[in-house]
């Protein structure tokens, strides 16, 4: 396992470019698989959970090649249709290779239910119902699923819960339907547009995308020109940037930035106490005085504040001048970080989906464990902000979603080493 060593307190000065969306980048590897010749995907950030994709997608037979943050996938040998569980326990989007290959192949099998970070139940009921309204057979086994069909049907599908995932697999499987799909309270995160942006790209009539309803109209067969996309930059990893300056103090410009997808959190800093400026592709903030709480931080599905944002804002909140209150609505068990950052000194109490963060002084470093990749994000935040050394260990979380996190602090003059650890 992976072991960071943080040597705190930072001040983070400096400019840093923003890598593309892990949550973008994802299902748009996955939808490679139905172009009809090449594509070209840059932007596309190095970090654990990508590599796994390339894996799946080698595994299914495409051929690919990754090199300077771009992805050329070239699906014209795919042959298989089933995703070993291995490689389905790894992560939760494995599951968005059932859409795909269904419209691929008519058949799709995930021989394991999709892994991933352990935040809640995560259940994928949503998916099933929705491919079952869309006229496909889904038979589960063992936590095995196996799904076919002769022609994915034009049907309206209204999802109880706006979910990203279940949102993006019925997009995937519905390109070339019958007629018209059309999702009801789709969610509207801005990695969706992006998947959507990609498929019109290859040829899919998508419409919608980025509200609450989308259409699909079914084609016949996709483009056969060469495709390139370049993914979205990751509003997650720039929200991170943004609580540890936030956390430490310090002036940074975020650059290769969508300011308009970081609202919520702008809009919460600046009441903190940050000073904020934004262009159109950058966003500058500084930090002097000590952050200010007294925030009521709910989290929500988009345009509301992240819940992936939710642990490493924790930290930041955690050294603020007040109490703020945080509430967790989308997942159940997503307050892992908390015990860590009460060994480091936090003082935060959490009652079922709330914490109440009372801001101390400072944190005082030490050995903590990451347990999921944002709170292993949220420990690596507190330890910038920390006095002492802190050890993050299982930072294996963090490398899912961040790329060379260490490399990327220790040029806005952050100390940080990395180690196998035991
Ligand atoms: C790879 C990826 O893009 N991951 C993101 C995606 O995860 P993911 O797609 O898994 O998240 P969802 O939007 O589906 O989940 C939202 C809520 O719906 C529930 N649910 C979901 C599906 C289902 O069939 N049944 C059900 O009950 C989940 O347990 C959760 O409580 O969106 C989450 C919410 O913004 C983010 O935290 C993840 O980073
Ligand atoms: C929960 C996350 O990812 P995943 O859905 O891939 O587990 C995340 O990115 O914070």
């Amino acid at each position: 396992m992976q072991k960071l060593i943080i040597y705190g307190p930072a001040k983070l000065l400096g400019e840093i470019e923003i890598e593309g969306a892990k949550n973008a980048a994802l299902p748009i590897l996955t939808a490679s698989i139905l172009a009809q010749n090449k594509v070209i995907i840059t932007n596309v950030p190095d970090i654990a959970d990508v590599r796994h994709t390339i894996e799946i997608l080698e595994y299914l037979g495409c051929k690919v090649l990754f090199e300077n943050n771009t992805v050329v996938v070239d699906s014209s040998s795919i042959k298989r249709f089933t995703i070993p569980a291995e490689y389905a326990k790894l992560m939760r989007s494995s599951v968005l290779f059932m859409g795909a290959l269904l419209s691929k192949f008519r058949r799709a099998e995930l021989s394991n239910h999709p892994g991933g970070c352990e935040i809640g139940q995560r259940p994928i009921d949503l998916h099933i119902s929705a491919f079952r309204q869309l006229g496909i057979e889904v038979f589960e086994h063992n936590n095995r699923i196996m799904c076919r069909c002769d022609k994915v049907k034009g049907s309206e599908i209204f999802l109880p819960i706006p979910s990203v995932g279940a949102t993006e697999n019925i997009i995937l499987a519905s390109i070339f339907c019958d007629g018209e799909v059309v999702i009801k309270n789709a969610a509207k995160e801005p990695e969706i547009t992006d998947l959507c942006h990609f498929l019109n790209k290859l040829g899919a009539k998508i419409r919608g995308a980025g509200t609450h309803i989308i259409k699909i109209e079914g084609v016949k067969r996709l483009k056969s020109e060469e495709v390139v996309h370049k993914v979205i930059p990751d509003r997650i990893v720039a929200g991170t940037y943004l609580c540890a300056v936030a956390a430490c103090g310090g002036e940074v410009v975020l650059k290769n930035v969508f300011p308009r997808h970081l609202d919520s959190i702008l809009h919460i800093l600046k009441n903190s106490g940050c000073k904020i400026k934004e262009s159109k592709n950058e966003i500058w903030i500084k930090r002097e005085e000590r952050l200010k709480g007294g925030q009521r931080i709910t989290t929500h599905y988009y345009p509301g504040f992240p819940t992936d944002l939710q642990a490493p804002v924790c930290s930041a909140f955690a050294v603020a001048n007040g109490v703020t209150i945080i509430k967790e609505t989308i997942f159940e068990n997503r307050f892992k970080h908390v015990p860590e950052l009460v060994k480091m000194g936090a003082d935060i109490h959490v009652e079922k989906d709330i914490a109440v963060i009372n801001g101390v002084e400072k944190l005082r470093g030490c050995k903590v464990f990451a347990r999921d990749l944002r709170g292993g994000a949220a420990l690596f935040v507190a330890g910038l902000s920390a006095h002492g050394v802190t050890e993050v260990m299982d930072a294996d979380y963090i490398d899912r979603g961040y790329e060379k996190i260490e490399e990327k602090y220790s040029l806005l003059g952050a100390k940080i080493l990395r180690e196998k650890g035991e």
